[in-house]
């Protein structure tokens, strides 16, 4: 549907991107997750037509996006910066994007029920919030239902209600099957949302896979319960192991395998004659696998 193929892009003599390449299909919904300066917009802006690839190609349904509207209307969009117009009312915008659309107009009230904006619906959107433009920005997305949808911060600035209300409308996007991508520094709002995830780090793609392999990828951490006091001895064993940290209170031993197995580390401890209480996995997230990768990569 929307590819990049060995994507190069040069500012000047600055590479900002580096062989980018990835697919967008049916059903996904991509994470695409880096630190500022990393290069996500600008792989954005490709996928939108706003830029053109110094090397390599990218494709939105089978067409080149900046040379073709066609392509470019396919794709819906979330910046973030809201994109509604301020001299116009909320219902008034939604109106304009219907007849661009040619979409049903009698869809706007529920549409505005929707995103919580139906009681302000007759008020100027220069009176709005930000939260409040974004929003409206997003209630767009449900008068038509477009062939892709890219949002860049989608809940960029927004407060606490902002964040749980954009994340349950992306959620219930996500039920219509429409490819999409995201990109956002809320690594946990992501982890809610999407199926897949692209690390980039300076412009180069280094990890790309479904959520739950890249969680099941950095799920290295056990927790392990002891029913008496560690000794040093044992810590220090341990260390070769992947010792992080112990909680003298709870008597719990925190490991991140790093060489060996668990049963290595069993062996170590009954060595010692304690006696192991639980040994837990503990879960991982999508920022902890980010930042083991942040870490390779200084
Ligand atoms: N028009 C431009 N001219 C020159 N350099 C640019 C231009 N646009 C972006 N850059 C540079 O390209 C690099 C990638 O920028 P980009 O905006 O894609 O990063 P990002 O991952 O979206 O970052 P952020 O998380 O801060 O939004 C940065 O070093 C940026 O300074």
């Amino acid at each position: 549907m929307i590819f990049l193929k060995n994507v190069e892009k040069k500012f000047g003599k600055t590479k900002v991107l580096d062989n980018i390449s990835f697919n967008m299909q049916e059903g996904d919904v991509i994470a695409y997750v880096g630190p500022n300066g990393a290069g996500k917009t600008t792989t954005i802006k490709l996928i939108l037509g706003l830029l053109k690839p110094s090397t390599g190609e990218v494709k939105v349904f089978s067409e080149n996006p900046y040379s073709s509207l066609n392509a470019r209307k396919k794709i819906d969009f979330v910046l973030d910066h809201p994109g509604v117009d301020d001299d116009l009312t909320a219902y008034e915008n939604l109106k304009f994007y219907s007849m661009l659309y040619h979409a049903k107009v009698n869809n706007i009230d529920n549409i505005l029920k929707k995103v919580e904006l139906y009681g302000v619906r007759n008020k100027l959107v220069k009176t709005f919030s930000r939260g409040m433009k974004q929003r409206l920005t997003i209630a767009r997305l449900f008068l038509r239902e477009p062939k892709a949808i890219i949002m860049d911060e989608p809940t960029s600035g927004l407060d606490v209600d902002g964040k749980l209300l954009v994340r349950d409308l992306i959620k219930e996007l996500t039920l219509t099957k429409i490819p999409m991508l995201i990109s956002s520094h809320d690594l946990y709002e992501l982890q809610q949302i999407c199926n897949k995830v692209i690390l980039i780090f300076n412009g180069k793609i280094v990890k790309m896979d479904s959520i739950e392999n890249i969680l099941k990828s950095g799920s290295e951490d056990y927790q392990i319960i002891i029913n008496d006091e560690a000794p040093n001895s044992l810590l220090t064993s341990l260390e070769m192991y992947g010792f992080t940290s112990y909680d003298s209170k709870e008597k719990r031993i925190f490991i991140r395998l790093m060489a060996g197995k668990i049963s290595e580390v069993i062996n170590v401890i009954s060595k010692e004659n304690i006696e192991i209480k639980s040994i837990d996995k503990v879960q991982t997230s999508l920022e902890d696998v980010y930042r083991k990768e942040k870490k390779r990569d200084v």
